[in-house]
Order: structure tokens, then sequence, then C-alpha cells
């Protein structure tokens, strides 16, 4: 199992996902550009010395990212139709996000083998990308009962 997160915005975002990364011995790739420096102190600060127990790979494009795949590629996005829930995940599948304001484009969503919703009230839009990330991590971790020991 694997997190991608796709031309993330916002820093401190990146750095929840990298701590839950280490914190669940899930490895994350990160599709640039990203909207801050990679070295933002803000990445360092929400992901503090966690940063140092999760595998990173940073990919130039979506193109170059999807070249290096193994396994499924699994969208978690508001727009799909098939809950999160009715879903059956492998252990080698990688669960991609969209980017914080416009989630992603038309064209990378359709070439991802499958793609999810985490059901939320029909009053709000959408879940945090970092808290969408461990409700999703947390279901397909559950399945593949790929918890750390
Ligand atoms: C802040 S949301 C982006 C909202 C954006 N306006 C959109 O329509 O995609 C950031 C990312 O979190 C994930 N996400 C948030 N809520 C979700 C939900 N209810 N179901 C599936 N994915 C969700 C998606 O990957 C989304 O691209």
């Amino acid at each position: 199992m694997r997190l991608c997160l796709y031309q993330p915005e916002i820093a401190g975002n990146v750095g929840a996902v990298m701590r839950l990364g280490a914190c669940m011995g899930v490895g994350i790739d990160l599709i640039e550009p990203m909207g801050f420096q990679w070295d933002d102190r803000r990445v360092r600060r929400t992901a503090m010395d966690y940063i140092d127990h999760v595998e990173i790979r940073r990919h130039p494009s979506f193109e170059s990212f999807r070249g290096t795949l193994g396994g499924r590629l699994v969208l978690l996005t508001t727009k799909a139709t098939t809950s999160l829930y009715d879903f059956k995940f492998q252990a080698s599948d990688t669960l991609i996000f969209g980017k914080e304001s416009a989630g992603v484009p038309v064209d990378v969503a359709s070439t991802c083998d499958d793609r999810l919703k985490i059901p939320i009230r029909a009053e709000v839009r959408s879940f945090n990308l970092a808290t969408s990330a461990a409700l999703a991590l947390g279901e397909a971790l559950r399945q593949t009962r790929g918890f750390p020991e």
C-alpha cells in the first residue's frame, strides 16, 4: 500500500500525510509541482522528526509517476459513485488524492483503475486532504491486514 498526493498546495497537509505514512509504515509519492518549496519549514513543523521514518518519492509529472506503478492506482474523489466501504482493496494498491483546490484533472481521473468516494453529508463539500488520506488508508489497511504489528 502507498499514498500519493497529486500536486499538493498546502505544506501542512503534506507534513500531516508524511506523519501518517511514518506511523503506518506506508510510503508516499508526491507529484510535482507543489504549491510550496520542498524545504518549506511548514512541512517539517507538521511532520516533525517523523519525516525521517517515511519513504518519500517525488515525481516531476503524473506521467512519470504512472510509469513506476506495478499495482492498481485508486483515486479518492468526491465525484465518485462507489463508496470506499464497498471496495475490495489489495495490498499492492496506491491511493491517490487530489490537490486541495481542485482535486485531479479529468484525464488523470480517467487513467486511474478505480475511483472511490468517502461518504459525507450532503450539506458539505469534502474532507481536508490529510483527513481523507487517514480515513482511506485506515480502511485499506484494515481490509488487507496491513496495520503495523
Ligand atoms: C479538499 S479535497 C478537494 C476538493 C476539490 N474541490 C474536489 O472537488 O476534488 C482534497 C482531496 O481530498 C480527497 N477527498 C476529500 N473529501 C473526499 C471524499 N468525501 N471522498 C473522496 N475523496 C475525498 C480527494 O482526493 C480530494 O481531491
